[in-house]
């Protein structure tokens, strides 16, 4: 067994089976493997010295290149959008994470979530050339290990899908200002539409939520297709929507999923049980994912 599931973090139901999945994926060689991941809250940090990172749409709420050019302008109608994102997150999270609605009654609350918080950003007529700035002020951070994550990926030719409900732009220009943006990285995600003057003026295609990342994998076969030699999958999620992100993946014959439990830890662990293989509690680094890599490529 790799000695870093012994780890207090690390929870497992079946740790047998994890083990026969690990066996069977190295014997497999990682030239057939594949790295499908979820951005917010998976390979960024929750928190940092008690206090919480911020996702790819708080980044632009919580933006101060944003939000002072809006007090210069003195643009109240810009300034009460800024306040009103916040006041959707302090509704809305609490929803997403509670154990005790089903995801039928969360769906369309979480639709309700994304589209108010993609119009809000809308109005704030966003440009393009200040993303770079918010991301650079911004608390967000990826998790400890990321360069040896993102670097390991890329030096083995393993491909790594980031699908995230996030914003694209956001998450790219996260990975892209921390030097791991490297070719072997694709992103699903949602993209921001600007007009001519480098202004947000819409979100392109269908919205990704937490809760139709099956149908945005069926959306992209094309991606999947030309990963047909690459049948064993290594998922990694914080949420059990992110449990559907392969559901593209052709001919799958090994799936490993690392699940972060990173919030009202009691009331979900045993549904986290149920569904991921290995479950990681109140874990900000990517110790886990970086030694399972390590096992199945050490022998290339
Ligand atoms: N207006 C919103 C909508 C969603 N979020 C959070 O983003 C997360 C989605 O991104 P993934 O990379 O995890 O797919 C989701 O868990 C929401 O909590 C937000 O902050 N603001």
């Amino acid at each position: 067994m790799i000695p870093e599931l012994s780890n207090g973090s690390v929870l497992m139901k079946d740790p047998q089976r994890v083990q026969e999945i690990l066996q069977s994926m190295l014997k497999a060689g990682s030239n057939t493997l594949q790295v499908i991941s979820d951005f917010d809250m998976t390979l960024t940090r929750f928190s940092y010295n008690g206090k919480r990172c911020p996702t790819c749409h708080n980044i632009l709420d919580n933006s101060k290149t944003i939000s002072n050019e809006c007090r210069l302008k003195l643009d109240l109608r810009i300034l009460s959008c800024l306040l009103q994102l916040d006041h959707l997150l302090e509704t809305y999270y609490p929803i997403e994470i509670d154990t005790s609605r089903s995801v039928e009654e969360k769906l369309p609350l979480m639709v309700e979530w994304w589209t108010k918080a993609h119009d809000l950003l809308v109005e704030q007529k966003i440009k393009k050339d200040e993303l770079a700035q918010a991301v650079r002020e911004s608390d967000a951070m990826l998790r400890e290990g990321y360069e040896l994550f993102f670097d390991r990926l890329h030096e083995q030719s393993i491909p790594l899908l980031i699908f995230s409900a996030g914003i694209g732009d956001i998450l790219e220009e996260v990975i892209r200002q921390a030097n791991v943006f490297h070719p072997n990285v694709k992103v699903i995600s949602n993209y921001m539409d600007f007009d001519e003057f480098g202004m947000l003026r819409a979100f392109k295609g269908e919205l990704i939520h937490i809760y139709n990342k099956r149908e945005g994998a069926l959306f992209n076969t094309g991606h999947f297709k030309e990963l047909r030699s690459k049948p064993n999958v290594l998922l990694m999620g914080d949420s059990l929507g992110d449990l559907d992100m392969a559901d593209g993946v052709q001919d799958m014959k090994n799936i490993l999923k690392i699940g972060y439990l990173n919030d009202k830890v009691e009331e979900r662990k045993q549904s986290y049980l149920d569904s991921y293989d290995i479950v990681l509690v109140n874990d900000e680094s990517l110790e886990i994912p970086n030694a399972v890599l390590h096992y199945l490529t050490s022998n290339k």
